[in-house]
């Protein structure tokens, strides 16, 4: 394993650092972020001292003592002078710099710049970026430097026993200690129990190279270790055994090497049969570190697909890059994309570089990563919040170990400390799930990326069927920036450039051979009900549905929401269940024929058992309204006795694995439709699908958001483009009571285009983003009052500062949509301004100290989600 030089992790390597200098200024103190439960619940920085003789820099690992311990810590500030609230006589010393320079200094940069555009503390945005214990109750350890790795001022560097005549009685104890052992290493608090004034011998010793200190990684978090056999001759000697001969073949067919349990298990052997084997010196038994990433399937090797020339033509930017750049890839469903990503990566790995990917959500792309081991295979390491902290330690150590490699994660991935980076890229970057709308930092992975791209000098790749209006507005700035053209690039006459321009607009404008997209057909619900149909499904859909099985084709049938009814109401007096919890109905549970009936609401998940008649009237009357995946999987059940589906819903798909598991059966074809939600409309790539069909299309469209039009296009595009990707042609069947609606008209016609100039020029009109920005405060308490009260305290703080020329527009304050959820009132200020013009907005610690104790502060910087 090498070491990168960058990122030095205790334990695997070693740091000798000449901090020992003397004469760096007396009296510094530096602030730290101490990495323990305790600490981590104070969520505060801690203050220490700076021995004159240490020199720290932001960024450092530090041993401090915290309590009865000695923990890793991370040094954030450094200070001329302790806060005033602190009896400075009171604070304790730093007791080391473990490690100099752990985060290099542009990953350092990245994290403060999160912090200050999402005005966050960074202390936040580091525990978003550090897999959780990384630090955790690490044990410092010394240990004796030997002779010969000494580089030492003692002239003869064999020696065995250094000259102790220059050093202290304490440093001359602590070396004997060392010395007495074979390993040579204690751990710091064991000394500091068997020597007296051990800080300072310790710190001699170190300044003469004579030991060496470093942090033992927790013991939680330890690398876990297995016996691995490998072979090691060619030919095998003639005093092995029958039985001898037969393992060593077996491990030979396996490549020469396996997990000695591995071994054991196929050969149905001992464990002193293969010592024996060792003992003869054919095979080698080691101590290894097994990785604990996710168990995936077994794969069969890919190879790369000869590219159309759309992708050809794409690569050749691509690979042609140097440098930052921002690259949009503009492919329409099915067209490729993938494939792109997949070329662009491997010279990037070949030249000894990593790439980075980012995915909407792991889960429910198992293909996707499957594409990518496939294509890379053991060079492909997958980092998302689904893994335990075991696994994200793991993988963590893995991509510090600096190998080239391919990491591809969910959104907090953006922070993976990947070094050498070559290319990062986000697929489907249109995707809402990129950005964090609470706890803070809310950032966006998309913009982080752009700013990591930049400090490592990288290119990065952003692909979509339908790019969000952010990108679309600023890679057609950057390209008319640097081109001196206006409007929306042309691809098909690229403007030959004396300088590259810092953007590029890609397209993939057809599907792969040439496939047509397949037809949208809109279904007026109304004139259904006018001509009789009462059923949920058209006449459209039922003979869609009906020919699946006829011609062994599948299906996919979309719906908005889970459950099986949005809400339930009196039909004698209009009475709605509501959540106690929540401003909101409860929507019915009923997954099945036995099972339980209960109401169970959306925001906090309370759950009670459905009444059999009105609470408010005792009418046994109850109605249910809205329907969701249950609702529509029962009705499917009653009209298509022989159809066989599986629902694909948050409900289903709890357990982990269930999603690799639900679509694996749908694939292998177990299955004639996948009935789901949100959930599968991305990156599914199944050649048996022909049919798509949305079962009421009005629900996306009627949210109470600027972005709902934006939003639901590039849902009904997705969901639309699963269908047809084989060589059987696909149909689409937009189920909708609005069917003049501009966004199902654009979806029906394929048009991405003149669909985002209407919108980007509603967006202009209203100076919402992309044109202008928005930053949200959002407020929470359980005490309605006082949140309210804060609320308009902020909000006319804020105000006098917009009497100083702030730069912003107050809306505000005013309750959320949904101003009760989980007991909690919630509030909000919007700010709204130019893109161009920062804010002056007052720091965030100086908002939170307008703030009761009781009421919470999130600042939501770019919100996506205005509820
Ligand atoms: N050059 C090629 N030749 C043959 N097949 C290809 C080629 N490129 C991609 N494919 C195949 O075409 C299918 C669609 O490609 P892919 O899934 O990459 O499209 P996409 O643009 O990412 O789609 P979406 O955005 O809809 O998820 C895949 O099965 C892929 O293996
Ligand atoms: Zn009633
Ligand atoms: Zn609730």
């Amino acid at each position: 394993m090498s070491s990168n030089p960058n990122f030095v992790l205790q334990g695997s390597a070693l740091e000798s650092r000449a901090s020992y200098q003397s004469g760096s200024p007396e009296n510094q103190w530096v602030e730290v972020l101490v990495d323990c439960p305790e600490a981590e619940a104070q969520k505060k920085l801690y203050t220490y001292r700076l021995p004159s003789e240490l020199q720290v820099q932001p960024g450092d690992i530090l041993s401090v003592p915290f309590g009865a311990q000695v923990l890793g810590a991370i040094a954030i500030r450094i200070k001329d002078a302790p806060p005033p609230e602190l009896n400075s006589a009171k604070i304790k010393d730093v007791e080391d710099v473990v490690s100099a320079g752990f985060f290099p200094p542009s990953y350092w940069q990245l994290l403060n710049r999160v912090a200050e555009y999402y005005y966050t503390q960074l202390i936040q945005v580091i525990r978003v970026a550090l897999p959780p214990g990384l630090l955790g109750r690490s044990q410092r350890r010394i240990r004796l430097i030997k002779g010969d790795k000494r580089d030492s001022p003692i002239p003869n560097p064999q020696s065995p026993i250094p000259n102790p005549q220059y050093l202290s009685p304490a440093a001359r104890q602590i070396l004997e200690i060392l010395q007495a052992q074979s390993a040579g290493d204690y751990s710091f608090a064991y000394l500091q129990r068997q020597v007296r004034g051990a800080y300072r011998a310790v710190r001699e010793l170190l300044r003469n190279n004579l030991v060496e200190s470093y942090l033992e990684p927790p013991r939680k978090g330890r690398p876990k270790l297995q016996k691995a056999v490998t072979l090691v001759v060619d030919v095998f000697p003639i005093d092995v055994t029958q039985r001898q001969r037969e393992i060593l073949e077996v491990l030979r067919r396996r490549g020469g090497d396996l997990w000695l349990t591995e071994l054991l298990q196929i050969c149905n052997a001992s464990s002193s049969t293969v010592k024996t084997l060792e003992q003869k010196g054919c095979v080698v038994i080691q101590e290894r570190e097994m990785l604990r990433s996710a168990a995936e399937p077994a794969l069969a090797e890919d190879q790369p697909k000869e590219l159309t020339n759309d992708q050809a033509q794409a690569l050749e930017v691509i690979t042609n890059l140097s440098g930052f750049s921002e690259v949009l890839l503009h492919g329409v469903t099915g067209s490729g994309k993938t494939e792109v990503y997949l070329q662009a990566i491997a010279p990037i790995l070949e030249s000894g570089q990593s790439a980075l990917v980012l995915v909407p959500e792991i889960g429910l792309t198992p293909q996707l990563t499957d594409r990518f081991r496939a294509r890379f295979g053991n060079k492909v390491c997958v980092y998302h919040s689904a893994l335990s902290d075991g696994e994200r330690y793991d993988t963590w150590r893995q991509m510090l170990a600096g190998a080239a490699q391919v990491v591809i994660g969910t959104r907090s991935a953006i922070f993976a400390p990947l070094p050498r980076l070559g290319l990062i890229i986000l697929d489907e970057e249109h995707d809402s799930s990129f950005k964090q709308d609470q706890p803070a930092p809310t950032y966006h992975a998309r913009t982080v990326a752009t700013w990591r791209a930049e400090l490592e000098n990288c290119p990065l790749l952003l692909g979509s069927a339908t790019p969000s209006l952010e990108t679309w507005v600023n890679i057609n700035q950057g390209f008319s920036r640097e081109s001196g053209i206006e409007g929306i690039p042309n691809p098909q006459s690229p403007i030959p450039n004396p300088q590259p321009p810092i953007t590029h607009y890609l397209s993939l404008p057809e599907r792969i051979q040439s496939r047509p997209l397949p037809p949208v057909e809109v279904v007026d619900m109304r004139s259904e009900l006018q001509q009789g149909n009462r059923s949920i499904f058209s006449r459209s859909l039922t003979e869609g549905l009906q020919q699946l099985q006829e011609r062994g084709q599948q299906g996919i049938l979309f719906i908005h929401r889970r459950g099986h009814s949005t809400f339930v109401s009196c039909r004698s007096c209009g009475y709605v269940v509501e959540c106690p919890h929540c401003d909101v109905s409860l929507a019915y549970h009923h997954t099945h024929e036995d099972a339980a009936q209960l109401l169970r609401c959306h925001y906090c998940n309370f759950v009670r058992s459905h009444p059999q008649s009105c609470p408010e009237c005792g009418s046994p009357y109850l109605k249910f309204f809205g329907s969701g995946t249950q609702r529509v999987a029962q009705e499917l059940a009653q009209a298509f006795p022989q159809l066989r589906f599986i629902r694909f819903d948050s409900d289903t798909t709890r357990t982990k694995g269930a999603h690799r598991t639900l679509l694996t059966r749908f694939a292998n074809g177990e299955a004639d439709l996948l009935v789901g939600t949100q959930m599968l409309t991305k990156g599914l790539d199944l050649a048996q699908v022909t049919l798509v069909g949305v079962v009421a299309a009005d629900g996306l469209l009627n949210l109470p958001d600027y972005r709902a039009s934006e939003r639901a296009f590039q849902t009904l595009t997705q969901v639309a483009g699963r269908a047809g990707r084989g060589n059987d042609p696909g149909r689409v069947i937009i189920q909708t009571y609005t069917p003049e609606h501009q966004v199902i008209q654009a979806v029906r016609r394929h048009e991405y285009q003149s669909f985002i100039e209407t919108e980007l020029q509603q967006r202009e009109a209203l100076n919402y983003p992309p044109y202008g920005r928005l930053i949200l405060l959002r407020l929470s308490s359980t005490d309605p009052a006082q949140v309210q009260e804060t609320a308009e305290l902020l909000a006319a703080t804020l105000t006098q500062k917009d009497e100083d020329s702030a730069g912003y527009e107050i809306l505000g304050p005013a309750p959320a949509t949904i101003l009760r959820v989980a007991n909690r009132y919630r509030w909000q200020i919007m700010l709204k301004f130019a893109p161009d013009s920062l804010p002056h907005l007052p720091d965030f610690t100086e908002l939170r100290f307008l703030c009761p104790s009781s009421v919470s502060l999130t600042i939501d910087v770019d919100p996506l989600n205005l509820m």
